[in-house]
């Protein structure tokens, strides 16, 4: 089945320019449609609890910060881009109560409403805007007057244009310049934890981890490791985005490219296959969200000394003394594009 892609003539700026739009959170999403909306002439307003440390960096950026409930309260589209594990309860407290008819409530992410965690009221509109890369890249990207594919998705249209108005909140951070597909929060959100599982951040980190370490316990230089398995890897991935896997293997030598092609299916074998399917059977069945909330809702035990062995790998400590000397290359995390 062919889906329908949507660009910049598909969209009309003008319903959302028309509309008053909070946005819930200021991360790595928040941050970068709210400034993208007000650079496209979007009324935007930021809902962040009192106490939040993202408030400082909205308020620097010139934008008026409420709490919430009362940025629900004011607006009539209220985009929640909190962690997709507070959004049940900041929906419950702070927008529930402050919903009418007519309003609008959209979502970055699937996530709570595929799993049945958010039920809105059927007099409003929920729909999705879902960029297809990281906050900070769509900021970025929009800033270049470049853009992040979107997926956009209407899970109940109680005004008969909630498709409109998504693709025209999609153009105002820049999504119709490179193409926004519509499909539904199921797809979405099963592609989505399926693809940064198994695809994006889990398997290439651990791929990337792992030919460090068999380099490095092979007594290879740490740096050598690092040069070949991580900072070269942007580099191959750069071909791959302007010309497919074939511009890659043009790119490269025939002995790296029958490298490629008789090692390749010898890493990413069929037991790596099977893998990945059970995986995705995890998101389908439910099993991975529940054991994210339970995850949460626990404390975070498992999250916080899996990131902390991450952030102890030795790749951390190579890479950023190496990238310290390319100022081109080092940016350091921060909240800005
Ligand atoms: N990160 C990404 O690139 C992508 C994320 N998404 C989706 O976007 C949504 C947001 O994710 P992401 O941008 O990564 O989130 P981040 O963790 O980067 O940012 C979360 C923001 O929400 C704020 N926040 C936390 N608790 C509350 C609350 N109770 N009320 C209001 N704001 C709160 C945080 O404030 P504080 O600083 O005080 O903690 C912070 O500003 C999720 O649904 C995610 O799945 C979708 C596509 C890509
Ligand atoms: C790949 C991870 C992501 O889905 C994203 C940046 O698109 C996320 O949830 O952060
Ligand atoms: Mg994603
Ligand atoms: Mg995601």
């Amino acid at each position: 089945m062919s889906v329908e892609v949507y660009y910049d003539d598909d969209a009309d700026l003008g319903l959302i320019q028309g509309r008053k739009v909070a946005v819930i959170g200021y991360g790595s999403q928040g941050h970068a449609h709210a400034l993208s909306l007000r650079d496209s002439g979007v009324d935007v307003v930021i809902g962040l609890p009192e106490a939040s440390k993202s408030r400082a960096k909205a308020e620097e950026q010139g934008l008026r910060v409420l709490t919430p409930a009362d940025a629900a309260a004011e607006a009539d589209v209220i985009m929640i881009l909190a962690p997709d594990t507070a959004q049940r309860s900041i929906y419950a407290e702070s927008i529930a109560p402050n919903l009418a008819p007519g309003k609008a409530i959209f979502f970055g992410h699937g996530f709570n409403i595929r799993y049945g965690l958010i039920k809105p009221p059927a007099d409003v509109d929920v729909a999705m805007v879902a960029p297809k890369g990281p906050g900070h890249l769509v900021r970025r990207q929009y800033a270049d007057g470049k853009g992040v594919p979107c997926l956009v998705a209407v899970e109940q249209d109680a005004s008969g244009s909630a498709l409109a108005l998504a693709l025209s909140y999609a153009k105002g951070i820049g999504g119709t310049r490179a193409g926004v597909i519509r499909t539904t929060f199921t797809e979405e959100t099963e592609t989505d934890l399926f693809g940064e599982q198994a695809v994006l951040c889990g398997g290439a980190a651990a791929l990337v981890q792992t030919g460090f370490e068999v380099l490095t316990e092979a007594g290879y230089a740490p740096e050598v490791a690092y040069f070949e398995c991580l900072h070269e890897l942007k580099l191959i991935v750069d071909l791959m985005y302007e010309g497919g896997i074939a511009k890659m293997r043009y790119s490269i030598s025939d002995t790296a490219e029958y490298g490629d092609l008789s090692r390749g299916p010898r890493v990413i074998d069929a037991r790596v296959k099977e893998e990945m399917r059970k995986i995705l059977s995890e998101v389908q069945s439910g099993e991975f969200a529940r054991e994210w909330v339970a995850e949460d809702e626990a404390g975070r035990p498992n999250f916080s000394k899996w990131q902390a062995e991450g952030a102890a790998h030795p790749i951390e400590e190579t890479g950023s003394k190496l990238r310290g000397m390319m100022s081109w290359v080092d940016r350091p995390i921060t909240e800005t594009a």
